[in-house]
This record gives structure tokens, C-alpha cells and sequence, in this order.
């Protein structure tokens, strides 16, 4: 008789001093080999509202200071608002590229050097616009005992993929942190095609 293997499996955790205060980082892994890791900071009780970020990586931004996109100042910004309110969760997911790669993502920068947009060159290369999944989500949360969040985001999508997964989303922070004249076409593409929330004075 053959067990079914889990799809997501939770793996270890230790201390993780950053440049922003000292969380912990919990490890998980997909049946496809897969890893992804969860930042903790604070303490809460089981039900309480917690600020977590839901991040995907991205290379280019997360760790090269790329101002191509808003990544990196969005992922330093939510670790600070963690570490100000005193508790929070960073989950970390490495579907880089909205899941196409990175070296698909490079691609996709190629043809938006010539007049693609970031949905057109996604297509261009064969790809939906956006292939992310975000159903680990759950065991992260549930691994941290996090039921209820109020979630930093302009992404309505990942609301409602917390929702559909039975975490309780009680607020949306907005984060739109690191507008900058090299990305500011692609965030309004992001607001006109994808459905992100941005406040339209931030683009003028
Ligand atoms: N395919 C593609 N991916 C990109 C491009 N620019 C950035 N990305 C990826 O877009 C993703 C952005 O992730 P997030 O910041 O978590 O998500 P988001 O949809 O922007 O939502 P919020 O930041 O939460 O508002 C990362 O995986 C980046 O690598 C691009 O031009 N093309
Ligand atoms: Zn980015």
C-alpha cells in the first residue's frame, strides 16, 4: 500500500537576526522539491489579528536593489512595519517572475526594453499573466498558529486566495513603497491589467 505524500511539508526553524530586529525563519517544502520559508517576529495567542506579508520572490529586487519593479522596497518596508507593531509574518514564497522564473522573468524584461508591457510579454513568451499559487499559505499560518491576519498588499488577489483558503482576512495595509521613475509604467500596468490598488496621485 502506497501513502499519499503531502503536498506541503513543514521542515525546521531557527533564530534569524536581520538587519531589522531578530525573527525566525520556518522552512517548508513542496512535493516538487520546492522551498519557500516563513519570517516570525513577536509573540501572539491563537486567534489573534496578526500583519503578515504575502511576497513572492523576486531576485532582481529582493536582493540586486532593482528598481525595475517595487519588490525590494515593499519587502524591507514590511519587515520594518512587522518589527514596529511589535509581531508579524513575512511568507516568502519563491514563485519568482508571478511563477514564469526568473530567467523567463529576463526574458520578459527583454521584451519590455522594446514596448511590450509586462502582461504582453508575459503572453509573448507563452505565459498566462500571472501563474502564482498561494495555497501553502495555509500550513505557513497554520504551522505559526495564525488565523487571522491583516494582510500587506495592493494585490486583491491574494485577499481572496487567504479567504478561499479559510484564513480570515480582517484588513488590507496598503504598501506602495519604492514608486520610482523606472517603475512606474509597469505599476499602472499592474493597477490597469492585473487589478492592484494604487492611489492614481501616486503615478502623476
Ligand atoms: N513576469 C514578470 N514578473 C515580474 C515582473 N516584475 C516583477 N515581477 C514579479 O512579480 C512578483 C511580485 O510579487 P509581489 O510583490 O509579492 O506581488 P504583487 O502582485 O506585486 O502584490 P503586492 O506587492 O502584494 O501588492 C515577483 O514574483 C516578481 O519577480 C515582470 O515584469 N514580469
Ligand atoms: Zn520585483
Amino acid at each position: 500500500m502506497t501513502s499519499k505524500q503531502p503536498k506541503y511539508e513543514y521542515v525546521s526553524s531557527a533564530r534569524l537576526p536581520t538587519r531589522h530586529g531578530e525573527f525566525r525563519i520556518h522552512g517548508f517544502v513542496e512535493a516538487s522539491g520546492q522551498e519557500h520559508v516563513a519570517l516570525s517576529y513577536g509573540k501572539w495567542e491563537k486567534g489573534d489579528t496578526v500583519p503578515i506579508r504575502i511576497h513572492s520572490e523576486c531576485l532582481t529586487g529582493d536582493a540586486l536593489f532593482s528598481t525595475r519593479c517595487d519588490c525590494g522596497f515593499q519587502l524591507e518596508k514590511a519587515l520594518q512595519n512587522i518589527v514596529e507593531r511589535g509581531q508579524g509574518v513575512l511568507l516568502y514564497l519563491r514563485q519568482e517572475g508571478r511563477g514564469i522564473g526568473l530567467l523567463n522573468k529576463i526574458r520578459a524584461y527583454n521584451l519590455q526594453d522594446s514596448g511590450m508591457d509586462t502582461v504582453e510579454a508575459n503572453e509573448h513568451l507563452g505565459f498566462d499573466a500571472d501563474l502564482r499559487s498561494y495555497d501553502i499559505c495555509k500550513l505557513m499560518l497554520d504551522t505559526l498558529d495564525v488565523t487571522q491576519v491583516e494582510l500587506m498588499t495592493n494585490n486583491p488577489k491574494k485577499l481572496a486566495a487567504l479567504e478561499s483558503l479559510g484564513v480570515n482576512v480582517v484588513a488590507r495595509k496598503p504598501i506602495d513603497h519604492g514608486i520610482t521613475a523606472d517603475n512606474k509604467h509597469y505599476l499602472k500596468t499592474k493597477t490597469e491589467k492585473l487589478g492592484h490598488v494604487f492611489d492614481p496621485h501616486l503615478f502623476k
